[in-house]
């Protein structure tokens, strides 16, 4: 990759004995969007503002396309902040919140008017210019503090929860108009959220926090479909985690019985977790099936059934069907043996990373020779 536009090197993070970043290790490039996913309290927000320069790190480097900026202040550098409560001026309209960093850096009057007006549009918020703050709705109002965020012309826009005090379908509107200004503007976003869902809906590439540190981090399909650890596993999406054991020549045995995986380089006698996610899932007959369930729920979920089971080995089972059954009844699980992603306990990232390459490398190989 060419030089990361920010750059960590082993930065931690500490007040008094309390270590909230551990040697966290992570590079940004310039214009993609980037999420920061974790839940409360992993250390999103501390990454943020180690960035903005409101936090000072306890050891390691911060890198700004190459030069440290350890103790470079948050004014100097060439990011820009959108808070979750938005942290508007009351006392000012739409324009002069806007305008307001452009004011104190004492640019012309036809600068900033043509400016604020160009932020507006981009926000679709044009002809409110003389609305006052407490007139505007919660929606717009988030609208604002990215217009005066973006208004400075920052490199890196930093946005900490922004959509979290919206509405559902507000917020998934603006997920939607966020994603489009960051390629209109093809600056580089960074986004905060412990919302696996929209960060899987919205980001290039995701960091996924967890104690202080980043437990994996990859596109959003990566992250989603090879998990590295349970955590993560459970974290983002829905997920059936079983043990199990590595078995030769690509089997693997979980739930009382062996199966064929394609998810390979393991050793036979290895215990592992297997993931098999609840919409790989297909209920069928009794003797069609890979393992025999027997129905114990079911939610009507709009589009899909959610459906709990168990097997013969005491397994719970979530499973996502496009038709109904009937609780109680015994049926057939069926599932495809490249959904079945093992996971090996206590793996690294680096490990799990050469792994990952070395089954893509094994899969293209297969392809070729069946050509
Ligand atoms: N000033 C402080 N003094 C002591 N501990 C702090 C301070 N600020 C944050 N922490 C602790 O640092 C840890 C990480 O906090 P951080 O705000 O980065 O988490 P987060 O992932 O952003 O969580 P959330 O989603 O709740 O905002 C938390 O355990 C928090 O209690």
């Amino acid at each position: 990759m060419a030089q990361p536009i920010i750059e960590f090197k082993h930065v931690a993070k500490q007040y008094d004995d309390n270590v909230v970043l551990k040697s966290v290790d992570l590079e940004i490039e310039a214009g993609k969007f980037y999420t920061l996913l974790g839940p409360s309290g992993s250390g999103k927000t501390t990454i943020l503002r180690l960035i903005a320069g409101f936090l000072e790190a306890t050891s390691g480097d911060i890198l700004f396309e190459g030069q440290k900026i350890n103790d470079l202040p948050p004014e100097k550098r060439r990011v820009n902040t959108v808070f979750q409560n938005y942290a508007l001026f009351p006392n000012m309209n739409v324009f002069e919140n806007v305008a307001f960093g452009m004011s104190i850096k004492g640019k012309g009057k036809s600068e900033i008017k043509a400016k604020v007006t160009e932020m507006l549009g981009l926000v679709k918020l044009s002809g409110l210019e003389d609305r006052e703050i407490s007139e505007l709705s919660g929606g717009q109002q988030q609208r604002v503090a990215i217009a005066r965020a973006l208004a400075n012309d920052p490199e890196v826009l930093l946005l900490d929860e922004p959509l979290s005090a919206l509405d559902y379908k507000l917020r998934k509107e603006m997920q939607y108009e966020l994603r489009e200004i960051q390629k209109r503007l093809g600056i580089t976003f960074i986004f905060v959220t412990h919302d696996q869902e929209e960060a899987l809906a919205m980001s290039d590439w995701i960091f996924v926090t967890n104690e202080g540190e980043i437990v994996q981090n990859g596109t959003p399909v990566d992250i989603y479909d090879a998990p590295i650890n349970h955590f993560v596993a459970d974290f983002i999406g829905e997920s059936n985690i079983l043990p199990g054991v590595m078995r030769k020549d690509y089997l693997v045995a979980f739930a009382g019985k062996e199966f064929e995986n394609v998810d390979g380089g393991m050793r036979p006698n290895e215990q592992v977790e297997v993931v098999l996610r609840p919409e790989d899932l297909d209920l069928v007959s009794a003797d069609e099936g890979k393992l025999i369930v027997t129905i114990d729920d079911q939610s009507f979920r709009g589009d899909y059934y959610e459906i709990t089971a168990h097997d013969d080995d005491q397994n719970e089972w979530q499973i996502q069907a496009t038709n109904p059954a009937i609780i109680g009844e015994r049926r057939g699980l069926f599932f495809d043996p490249e959904d079945i992603h093992i996971m090996r306990l206590n793996e690294s990232e680096e490990d799990f990373d050469a792994r990952m390459e070395e089954y893509d490398d094994t899969e293209e190989e297969g392809t070729m020779n069946e050509s």
